[in-house]
Formats: C-alpha cells, sequence, structure tokens
C-alpha cells in the first residue's frame, strides 16, 4: 500500500465539500494527506469540514473559501495555502438549459468556472509546487461523448453543451497543462466521470436513471465514493510515471 501514501503531503482539493469531491476528501486523508477544502458555498464547506473533524480529530482539515469564476478570488485562495503536493479540480459550471434557450450569457459564465477558472487554478497552483506535484482535474464523459437526448423525459434539460464543451476543454488543459510542467516534476491528470446522480436525482427521476443505466456497461449508477481510488491513484507515487491522461471513471459508458 505504501505507494498509494499519501503521507506527509498537502492536498488542496477545490470543490471537495461536494457530491463526488467530499469522498475524495476522506480518501486522501486516510492515506495521510494534509488537506484543504475550497469551496464557494460556505454552508457545504461547514458541512464537510464537520463530517472529516468527526473522522479525524479536531483541526485536522483547513477550509478556504474560493469563487471560481473570480480570478482574483481564486489567486487569493492559492495565497493562504502552504506548499502543495496535489492539487484536485471538481466544481463544474452548467447552464442546465435547453439549446434553444441558452443564452451567450449563460454559456460564458459556464465558461468562465469552467474553462478559464481552472487554467488561472491550476497555472497558481503549479507556482505554489516548488517540489513537483500531481494534478486532477474533474472532467465527464460528457467531454467524450454527448448526451443521448432520447434519455432525458419529460422537459429535463439533456446535460447542456456549455458543460460538455467545458468539460472537453478541461480534458484537453490536462494535455496540454502535462506538457508544459512535465519537466518541472508536476504530472497532471483528468479523471471523467460517467453517471454518478445524487440520491434526490435518482428519487426524481426513475426513467431518467433507467435510461442511464441501459448505457453502462455495469447495469449500474455509481456510486458516491468510486471516483475517489481514481483520484488518490493520479495523486500518489502509485501513478509516478502517468500524465496528460484521461482517465475514464463510467463503469465502461464511454467503451460501448
Ligand atoms: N455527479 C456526476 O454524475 C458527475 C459526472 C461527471 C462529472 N462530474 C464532475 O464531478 C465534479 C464534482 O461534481 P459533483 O457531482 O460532486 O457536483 P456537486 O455540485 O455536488 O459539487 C461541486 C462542488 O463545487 C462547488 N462549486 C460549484 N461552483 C463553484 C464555483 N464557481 N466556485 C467554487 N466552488 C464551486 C459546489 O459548491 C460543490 O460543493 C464536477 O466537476 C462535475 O462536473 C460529476
Ligand atoms: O457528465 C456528467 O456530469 C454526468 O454524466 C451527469 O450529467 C449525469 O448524467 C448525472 O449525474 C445524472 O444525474
Amino acid at each position: 500500500m505504501s505507494m498509494f501514501s499519501m503521507s506527509g503531503k498537502t492536498v488542496l482539493i477545490v470543490g471537495g465539500a461536494g457530491y463526488l469531491g467530499l469522498p475524495v476528501c476522506e480518501g486522501l486523508r486516510a492515506q495521510g494527506a494534509s488537506l484543504y477544502i475550497a469551496d464557494h458555498h460556505s454552508g457545504r464547506l461547514a458541512d464537510a469540514k464537520a463530517v472529516l473533524e468527526a473522522q479525524n480529530g479536531e483541526g485536522s482539515v483547513q477550509t478556504l473559501p474560493i469563487d471560481m469564476g473570480d480570478e482574483a478570488s481564486i489567486l487569493a485562495c492559492i495565497d493562504q495555502c502552504p506548499p502543495l503536493h496535489g492539487l484536485v479540480m471538481a466544481t463544474a459550471g452548467s447552464s442546465n438549459t435547453h439549446f434553444d434557450q441558452l443564452t451567450s450569457e449563460d454559456y460564458d459564465r459556464s465558461n468562465r468556472i469552467n474553462l478559464t477558472g481552472t487554467f488561472v487554478l491550476a497555472r497558481a497552483a503549479a507556482k505554489a509546487m516548488p517540489d513537483g506535484g500531481a494534478m486532477v482535474f474533474y472532467s465527464s464523459m460528457y467531454g467524450t461523448v454527448a448526451p443521448d437526448p432520447a434519455n432525458y423525459p419529460g422537459d429535463m434539460p439533456p446535460n447542456p453543451v456549455d458543460y460538455g464543451a467545458g468539460k472537453a476543454g478541461i480534458s484537453q488543459m490536462a494535455r496540454y497543462m502535462a506538457g508544459h510542467f512535465g519537466r518541472r516534476g508536476i504530472r497532471v491528470n483528468a479523471i471523467a466521470p460517467g453517471p454518478f446522480p445524487p440520491q434526490a436525482v435518482r428519487d426524481a427521476h426513475p426513467d431518467f436513471i433507467t435510461n442511464l443505466t441501459r448505457d453502462t456497461m455495469m447495469g449500474r449508477m455509481g456510486k458516491r465514493h468510486e471516483t475517489a481510488g481514481a483520484v488518490v491513484f493520479l495523486l500518489s507515487d502509485a501513478s509516478s510515471y502517468i500524465t496528460g491522461q484521461v482517465l475514464g471513471v463510467d463503469g465502461g459508458w464511454t467503451a460501448w
């Protein structure tokens, strides 16, 4: 197990209070990492801190505000971090809007969070990695394939183009930045999760879940903790010669 150890390594998890982000924090902490969690939702941040401190003791995690749509806020967040070994970007902007109703303002807002935000964050975080390190960006299967509109019942909007275009950009940014930072000992990879609907979505849209389930090879949705192993792997020495890759965590969705 020692090659997966994160002992003595500090990781900033942006979006670490989220549905997929919190289990990543738990997984990294279990491997001995020191955690800085940043999010724009102060209530979620406080809840995540409480969960992690209940498991690991008071003061075991630091929290910071960040708005991925605001460059000054991103830079201020990095300024408050000690030297880093790892960065996780687990936020997303999405219009959640039907194609015909999508405005250019909605589109720009998503791009600002997903594309500009990830670029600004990663460039600043690299400066905080004097001894090298690793970054993992959350992309999506919808950065590689498009959603099938037939999967979306009623007036539920299909996963929108601003989101998918941003995720494709995030995957490509991982490759570009891996090239740029490779000789400085900083690895950059992305993971591309498939369907990980929270319980509220499962309860509200059973037909949608039936449709998505059919499109996975494994015949089930992803469980909340099932992206954490990929992230721990890509931040740890277990992946020391892996960079510029996008790892699907999608139950086989994109392999059909
Ligand atoms: N859940 C899925 O099915 C799924 C599938 C594929 C990819 N993803 C990706 O995984 C990542 C995590 O998704 P999730 O399901 O945990 O979503 P989530 O909404 O539960 O978590 C995202 C977190 O980011 C925070 N956040 C959102 N916008 C922000 C901003 N502008 N600045 C700072 N923080 C912000 C939110 O407060 C939240 O805590 C996202 O990048 C998402 O696109 C999710
Ligand atoms: O790429 C993504 O973000 C995911 O595939 C989601 O859009 C799922 O469809 C959703 O988790 C179901 O609720």
